[in-house]
């Protein structure tokens, strides 16, 4: 038997990030970056004011007060996007701006209007009743970014705070990474689609919405062909078929050792596809390779619905990620304190569905507690929907006491 490490090595050495595409903005959102962007220019851009007011030389209005104001001559007019062809400001006047406007060469202050008579008392002047500090209400030149400056590294995923500054930097193309296509098709003669009546017998096809929902959830575009018959030259016609459109493909069912185990023999015969036993509970039945004209990478997961899905959690996602560029595994091995004692099979890793505990009183836990969230069957479907991690059970451990610290992967919900 292979370990999950070395199944998942086997799995990134055949797989290289999809080319990256210059997209729009609004396009990339979502993406990943497949580059480093620098800012071309400053940001601010120019000295501008943060207030709408007077920008004054602060010598000028040193010591103003309620009792003592200072009148300036207003001298000049600056709206938000003026010209540049700024003037001097000339001792003892001023000039009316607004915030955003660039500040005049001579300024070292900006007076909010609050702290005025707004030009009431006399036309042409305005009455200053409070100083700033030297400086204050000026948005410097560069103080947010300075050009030449990686702003966002190779691998951010473009949400809207950083779509928004690469608008700021004047940025309308980036390169990204695409999002990776995913056919996800399941195999079973006892397949019905929700919302039939199941004959007897036939049970509803749970796991291509399953795998087709966390690849969505993995950054995946996803096409869900859903169930082909246990029939080889429907299953090898219908994933030709999908090719054209697929980055990744993933089946599920159909690679234990049952009579009709039509994934394991239909492509096993081709050669290209390997079918291993992995040393994990659940999740033991494994298949991975490539097939067609580009070598698209085939997942063929096993057909019980939990397996099919810890199998995703530890061998897909980590390939969706490759695809896009990014290091396998995002998240911080964690450890929690088991409230409950249970059982571990030898030699085989266990993941457990576990739910996090919290504490009645404060609703934090300083020690992080886990229970189970169901049984460990491979086809306990209730209990896998309500747990929010995986207790990783070591393969050489049995037996896990109430008390104990064990490993878990937190899982992401929609
Ligand atoms: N003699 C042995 N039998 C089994 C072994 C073994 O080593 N020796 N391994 C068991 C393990 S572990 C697993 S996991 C399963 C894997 O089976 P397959 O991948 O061949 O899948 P199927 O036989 O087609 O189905 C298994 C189980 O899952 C249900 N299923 C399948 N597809 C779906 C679906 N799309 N939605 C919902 N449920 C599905 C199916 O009805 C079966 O109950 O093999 C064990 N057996
Ligand atoms: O290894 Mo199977 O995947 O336990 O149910």
């Amino acid at each position: 038997m292979r370990s999950v490490e070395q199944h998942l090595s086997a799995i990134l050495a055949g797989l290289r990030p999809l080319p990256p595409f210059e997209q729009h903005l609004l396009d990339a959102h979502g993406h990943f970056l497949a580059e480093d962007v620098a800012a071309e220019r400053d940001l601010p851009p120019f000295d501008n004011s943060a207030m709408d007011g007077y920008a004054v030389r602060l010598v000028d209005v040193l010591g103003a007060s309620e009792q003592n104001p200072v009148v300036l001559s207003v001298e000049q007019e600056l709206p938000a996007g003026v010209a540049p062809s700024l003037i001097e400001l000339e001792p003892g006047t001023c000039a009316r701006i607004m915030t955003g406007a660039p500040v005049p060469p001579g300024a070292d202050a900006i007076v909010p209007v609050e702290w005025t008579d707004a030009g009431a008392a006399a036309e042409g002047s305005v009455r200053i009743s409070r100083a700033p500090g030297l400086g204050q209400h000026i948005r410097t030149v560069g103080e947010d970014v300075r050009s030449g400056q990686v702003v966002l590294t190779e691998g951010t995923r473009l949400g809207a705070r950083q779509i928004g500054l690469l608008a700021a930097i004047g940025r309308d193309l980036v390169a990204v990474r695409p999002a990776p296509r995913v056919v996800v098709l399941s195999t079973g003669a006892e397949l019905v689609e929700p919302g039939t009546e199941p004959a007897p017998g036939q049970i509803h096809d749970s796991n291509s919405f399953t795998l087709a929902t966390a690849a969505k959830e993995a950054g995946a575009e996803v096409y869900r062909v859903g169930m082909v018959a246990d029939d080889g030259k429907a299953l090898l016609d219908a994933i030709e078929d999908q090719l054209i459109r697929a980055d990744l493909v993933i089946t599920s069912g159909g690679v234990s050792m049952g009579a009709y185990e039509v994934v394991k023999e239909t492509l096993g015969r081709l050669g290209t596809v390997e079918f291993v036993k992995v040393a994990m509970q659940p999740g033991m039945p494994q298949g991975f390779g490539v097939i067609g004209p580009d070598q698209t990478p085939i997942f063929t997961l096993p057909g019980n619905p939990v397996s099919a899905y810890v199998s995703f959690e530890i061998f897909v996602k980590p390939a969706l990620r490759a695809l896009q560029g990014l290091a396998t595994r995002e998240e911080k091995a964690e450890t929690a304190v088991t409230s409950e004692s249970f059982d571990s099979p030898e030699g085989r890793r266990q993941f457990l569905r576990g739910r996090l505990v919290r504490s009645a009183d404060t609703g934090e836990h300083a020690v992080t507690r886990v229970g189970l969230a169901s049984g460990s069957g491979s086809h306990l479907m209730g209990g896998l929907a309500h747990a929010d991690c995986l207790i990783v059970v070591p393969e050489d451990v049995t037996r896990v006491e109430q008390g104990e610290q064990v490993s878990i992967l937190r899982l992401e919900s929609a």
